[in-house]
């Protein structure tokens, strides 16, 4: 070899070295100074190259190949299984990914130590219930969610609202050729999440708004790189628009309150009651009730704070509820026994109620449906990790994390880790007879930032579950279709179906 190539050649992996240990040099060693102090590891893995860091690996991993675990279980295979703690470098951040339920736990449990973290956060709303700071106003916006969507009460009222939707939406698209499920399922939670959030005016064209809503989702777990181009700064501008057409209802609203001037007949116009911090507000919707609430000072909440917690609520509401719906139409048509099994008990349901739509109370009767949607939730895993940020260096079992890294909570890996589910790939309801392992199942979070829609996710599962089952069946046109894992896992193509009548 000439002289001149094997200096170039020098050159190249000399800069390859550099840029391989870039990261580890630039994040790694100012902590193990510390370490050596604190006489506690740091937790093994590598962090990279330098302003990708792993996002190649990761990409590779959940794109490419469509092997998400694999991402976990090559960093277990070179680590060691029961570490549970790694070292990493993704979505802009030197991070700690939490694997093990202790650590996840430990995670979810101490917002002293660990603040939460959006990546994302423009995309999500800077004043949303999801970004906020813990602390007073977190808690008011969050406890007036959970009573509007998570309580018994509420949730028989939404139990009533939405069946008729389902049931003609399953109506219609057995007169379909056939359909794209995620996509119908979409246009159905869109327009009955808004009707409790914030209800337009008949005619709304929903189509427009549930792209926008789509764009959003996109820019979730995108890497924040605001340039035009990107699924990023599209999930800005979808964000700006649908919060312009929500503003144009706030200020309809607005006004229409000013005209109300006469209390008593303010009081007869509204629907509903609603008790927030103990005093009684009259609601007829999510925004309605923001609209009314007060701070931890006696203020209203600002239009930005009303808005952000509005679109925030419909986004996610709509959207998780129908991913988990697609899911449990493509796990239910590849275990035909479990389908029969679930059939038998609503068609049982169906006939004891003479036919006619079921209540909250009937929704606790239907045990084997509750377990089918549980594991539908179990293996969808729809949040694969939640974002946190250490406030300090923390110990944990001999590793630190270093204080200002991110954390992510690695709850998809609990999930799937055939020491907490007995082979965790396959679709078993009946798994769901004895609980799991304390801490091994996270699938709405933990901690004062779990989820407030959990029960409300399973609630819009089985009604769906219960009349699909009585009435219809369905065939999957590309049984085999890859999974999509980003943002959020969905079959490539979107789960065509043929439905049909029985
Ligand atoms: C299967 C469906 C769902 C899953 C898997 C899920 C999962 C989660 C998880 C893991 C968190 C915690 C995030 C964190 O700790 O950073 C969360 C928070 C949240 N979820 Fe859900 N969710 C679902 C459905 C819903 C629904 C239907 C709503 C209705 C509005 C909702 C609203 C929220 C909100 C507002 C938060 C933020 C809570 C806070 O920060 O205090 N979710 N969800």
């Amino acid at each position: 070899m000439e002289m001149w190539m094997l200096f170039v050649v020098l050159i190249v992996s000399i800069l390859g070295w550099l840029l391989w240990w870039w990261n580890e040099f630039w994040y790694v060693s100012p902590v193990t100074t510390r370490c050596l102090t604190l006489k506690i590891k740091m937790p093994p893995g590598h962090l990279g190259f330098p302003f990708f860091g792993e996002a190649l690996s990761f990409l590779w991993f959940f794109t490419i190949i469509g092997r998400p675990d694999n991402f976990i279980s090559s960093k277990r295979h070179k680590y060691g299984h029961n570490v549970g703690i790694y070292r990493t470098h993704l979505y802009g951040s030197p991070s700690i990914i939490a694997c093990s339920p202790s650590l996840c736990k430990f995670v979810l449990n101490s917002s002293d130590k660990f603040v939460q973290e959006w990546p994302t956060i423009q995309v999500l709303g800077t004043k949303s219930v999801i970004t906020l700071d813990e602390g007073t106003l977190h808690g008011i916006i969050k406890s007036f969610i959970v009573k509007s969507i998570n309580r018994p009460d509420s949730l028989s009222k939404i139990v009533h609202q939405i069946q008729p939707t389902i049931v003609a939406a399953l109506q219609l698209w057995s007169q379909m050729p056939k359909i794209k499920t995620f996509d119908q399922v979409k246009k159905v939670t869109l327009d009955y999440t808004m009707r409790y959030t914030a209800h337009l005016e008949e005619g709304t064209p929903i189509d427009a708004i549930e792209k926008l809503f789509e764009g959003i989702v996109y820019g979730f777990r995108a890497q924040p790189w605001n340039i035009p181009g990107t699924t990023y700064h599209h999930a800005l501008k979808c964000r700006e628009k649908i919060t312009d057409k929500l503003k144009a209802e706030l200020e309809k609203r607005k006004q229409k309150k000013k005209d109300e001037s006469n209390v008593e007949k303010k009081m007869q116009k509204k629907k509903d009651k609603s008790n927030v911090e103990g005093e009684i507000i009259t609601i007829s919707d999510i925004m309605d009730g923001l609209m009314e609430m007060k701070d931890e000072e006696g203020k209203q909440l600002s239009d930005e704070e009303v808005l952000d917690n509005v679109v925030s609520t419909i986004l996610i509401g709509h959207i998780s509820i129908a991913y988990a719906v697609t899911w449990s139409l493509q796990f239910l048509a590849k275990s035909p026994h479990v389908l029969l099994k679930l059939r038998e008990e609503n068609k049982a349901m169906f006939k004891e109620k003479n036919e006619g739509c079921i209540t909250y109370e009937d929704i606790s009767k239907l045990k084997y449906t509750n377990k089918v949607a549980e594991e539908t939730i179990r293996m969808a895993n729809l949040s694969a990790f939640v974002f946190r940020k250490a406030t300090d260096d923390i110990e944990f079992q001999g590793y630190i994390i270093p204080k200002g890294w991110s954390v992510l909570v690695w709850l998809r890996g609990l999930h799937n880790d055939p020491s907490h589910f007995e082979d965790p790939m396959s679709f078993n309801p009946d798994r769901w007879d004895t609980r799991p392992k304390h801490g091994t199942y996270q699938p709405f979070g933990g901690g004062s930032r779990s989820c407030p829609g959990s029960a409300l996710v399973r609630v819009s599962l089985t009604i769906f579950l219960h009349h699909l089952s009585i009435g219809y069946k369905w065939e999957l046109l590309n049984p085999s279709a890859r999974v999509n894992y980003l943002s959020h896992p969905l079959p490539t193509d979107g789960l065509e179906i043929t439905i049909t009548k029985l």
